[in-house]
């Protein structure tokens, strides 16, 4: 879906590179997530994929063809992001109109804005928030709304930039769970950007960065599995899996799984 091909960038008067020279496929319909610690590189990697910064080395494919000054316009409206801060990225006075907002420039019949904005708020379940003020929602409905405008756009990938460290747990278990349900059932190949271990688990593969390089890809059990490397790149085990490891002698188990068996 998304190939990058060498990709390096060094920020201006800085020495190191933030991206080192890395080539990712990602998978199309795939739950890829991107774990790293503070500094590693994943938001530098979501501006270039953006096209936020475009001074970069090597080259990006989507869908095979190579992303150019030409056609990168039409090639990143397969794409939609949610960022981190929900209460930054509202434009609209209702919940609806900011659903809205972005397919505004698409030049869509008003229906179709109608029934796209209504089809991507039940997505969420949000439908029956759609006159309400969206300063007025909790952390966790706010970055539904979030999801359902990214949604609207019908995107082929659905990129998530740290979403849910700003929710408290259960606004962040509404998101995550969200997300497993529009990747059941609509197949979206989705991006999602944590340093948070604990958030990977429904992911179909995991890449691991550190110091602007990938040191990690695999499922989530080969990661979760790899001590040594999430050492090294200064991630912490999420505790189901030190628990498993220490009283059952399996180095992984979801959540339900550990309460099951204890
Ligand atoms: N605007 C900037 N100017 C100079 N250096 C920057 C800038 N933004 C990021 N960096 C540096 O680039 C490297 C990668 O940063 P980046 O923000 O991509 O990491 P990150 O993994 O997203 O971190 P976080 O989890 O804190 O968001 C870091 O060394 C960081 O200090």
């Amino acid at each position: 879906m998304i190939s990058l091909k060498d990709i390096a960038f060094k920020y201006r008067r800085e020495e190191s590179y933030a991206l080192d020279h890395i080539s990712i496929p990602f998978n199309a319909g795939e739950w890829t997530s991107i774990i790293g610690h503070n500094g590693s590189g994943k938001s530098t990697l979501v501006k270039i994929i953006m096209g936020i910064i475009d001074d970069h080395e090597g080259e990006i494919y989507v869908g095979g063809e190579l992303l150019t000054e030409k056609n990168k316009q039409s090639l990143r409206r397969k794409f939609a992001i949610v960022f981190q801060n929900p209460d930054n990225q509202f434009v609209g006075a209702t919940v609806e109109d900011d659903v809205a907002f972005g397919l505004e420039n698409l030049g869509l019949e008003r229906s179709e804005m109608i029934e796209r904005t209504e089809h991507a708020l039940g997505l969420v379940n949000m439908l029956e928030f759609r006159s309400h003020e969206p300063h007025r929602l909790s952390g966790g409905q706010k970055q539904r709304v979030a999801i359902a405008g990214a949604l609207a756009m019908q995107p082929e990938v659905l990129i998530l930039d740290e979403a849910t460290s700003m929710l408290d747990p259960s606004g962040r278990s509404e998101v995550l769970s969200i997300l497993c349900r529009l990747h059941e059932q609509l197949d979206t190949t989705i991006l999602y950007i944590t340093h948070d271990l604990t958030e990977i688990e429904r992911s179909d593969r995991v890449i691991v960065m550190n110091g602007g390089a990938v040191v990690g890809d695999g499922s989530v059990l080969e990661i979760y599995k790899d001590k040594e490397l999430l050492r090294n790149s200064s991630l912490k085990v999420p505790y189901t899996v030190e628990i498993a490891d220490a009283l059952l002698g399996s180095s992984y188990m979801t959540h339900d799984e550990l309460v099951m068996r204890l």
